[in-house]
């Protein structure tokens, strides 16, 4: 176990909040409610700071390591919303970057790796960069936390936490192999069947990676950290256990150790979309689980089996309905989500880029006054 520091925010000012609490086991007064992806697209005043500092050499991932923007981007839709989170303005892709790999975010495509990692060879030369680089290269990462941070304390009554996140080995494999986002993950779930060896190397590479900037940032004063295997739900369960949640637990590992000053530890979400049939190993000795839209809340608690938080999971295709469609539909996640320990809402995925936001303020106040 490895203490933070006294004036980490979770000894200072984070510790008490409903999303700690909640994601410890706790029911707070009011249900605590952030969104994915909750920084970005969705935020006219994203956009409009894109417009304005984006320039011909900066694309997204750029922007991600410029502190004073990241922090600023992060900050938008706590001070808009009123959300109980503040989540980090980054991308998976970032710690893959600062590792050397030459990637881009096409924009309305997704990330693009230049050289994508097709063969053990291709593998055997990724991996021979030692990700203990990554420390001085994760100095932006690390300042845009401390400014982020900064800047909750201003906010309210300077209580909000701040989340860390990762991408899982996983989802950043399948984006390596294919070179760019897929439907089906089929190279990548190729490359895992072809060459187990190969794979089990490039993901212990990726857990070492994503987990060393998820650390960077719980160090620098986020209050949890969320590992996101957004493409899991292309795995059968079985390659899932063997080949999979080994390198996300590893990843997890990095910021395990990690204790407050009660001696609690650093709360741990495990979040992946089209998981149903994988929830059953999907519980890494987190505290909480994030559950996507498909499954009720009620029945992936079945599935898990353990005594976790439930995160999520509002379809975001509800967004778009009248507010009479999506108050019920609030209801029925609260209903599903009485039966976890706690419960912290969120949508089943990210916020879509054409979501009106004042629809999202609207959805942070019913959930706080149920
Ligand atoms: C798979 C994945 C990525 N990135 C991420 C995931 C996992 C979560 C998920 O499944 O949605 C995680 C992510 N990406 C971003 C955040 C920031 C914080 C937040 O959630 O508010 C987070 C947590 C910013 C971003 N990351 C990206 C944007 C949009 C790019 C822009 O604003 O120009 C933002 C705000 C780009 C991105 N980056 C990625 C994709 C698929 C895209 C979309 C491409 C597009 O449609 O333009 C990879």
């Amino acid at each position: 176990m490895t203490a933070l520091p006294e004036n980490h925010p979770l000894n200072t000012r984070t510790g008490a909040s409903p999303l700690v609490r909640a994601y410890r086991g706790d029911r707070p007064e009011t249900t605590p409610v952030w969104f994915m992806r909750q920084a970005g697209r969705s935020l006219p005043e994203y956009r409009e700071l894109r417009q304005r500092t984006d320039g011909p050499d900066r694309d997204m991932l750029d922007t991600c390591l410029v502190p004073e923007l990241a922090s600023e981007i992060t900050l938008q839709p706590v001070r808009r919303h009123g959300v109980d989170a503040a989540i980090f303005f980054s991308d998976i892709m970032v710690p893959l970057k600062l590792a050397g790999v030459d990637v881009k975010i096409a924009p309305g495509v997704g990330p693009v790796v230049a050289e994508p990692i097709r063969t053990p060879d291709d593998v055997a030369r990724l991996v021979a960069n030692d990700p203990a680089m990554l420390e001085t290269a994760l100095e932006p990462v690390r300042e845009g936390v401390r400014q982020t941070i900064a800047g909750l304390a201003e906010i309210g009554d300077g209580s909000t936490p701040l989340i860390g996140f990762a991408g899982a080995p996983f989802t950043l494999a399948a984006y390596l192999v294919a070179g760019r986002p897929s439907k089906d993950h089929l190279e990548a779930r190729t490359l895992m069947r072809a060459h187990p060896d190969a794979w089990d190397a490039l993901t212990r590479w990726a857990a070492d990676v994503t987990g060393r900037f998820l650390r960077a940032q719980v160090e620098e004063g986020a209050s949890a950290a969320q590992l996101f295997d957004s493409w899991a739900g292309s795995l059968p369960l079985e390659q899932y256990r063997e080949h999979v949640a080994p390198a996300s637990r590893l990843a997890l590992d990095r910021v395990r150790d990690l204790t407050d000053a009660t001696g609690a530890r650093v709360p741990l979400v495990h979040f992946g979309v089209g998981a149903g049939e994988l929830y059953s190993a999907m519980d890494l000795d987190v505290d909480a689980v994030g559950v996507d839209w498909r499954v009720p809340l009620d029945v992936a608690l079945e599935r898990i089996g353990t005594d976790v938080t439930v995160q999520g999971n509002l379809d975001p295709a509800v967004l778009g309905a009248p507010w009479e469609i999506i108050v019920a539909a609030i209801d029925h996640v609260m209903l599903a989500g009485s039966v976890a320990r706690a419960h912290v809402f969120n949508l089943g995925h990210g916020v879509p880029p054409t979501t009106d936001p004042e629809v999202l303020t609207r959805i942070v106040q019913a959930v706080h006054a149920r």
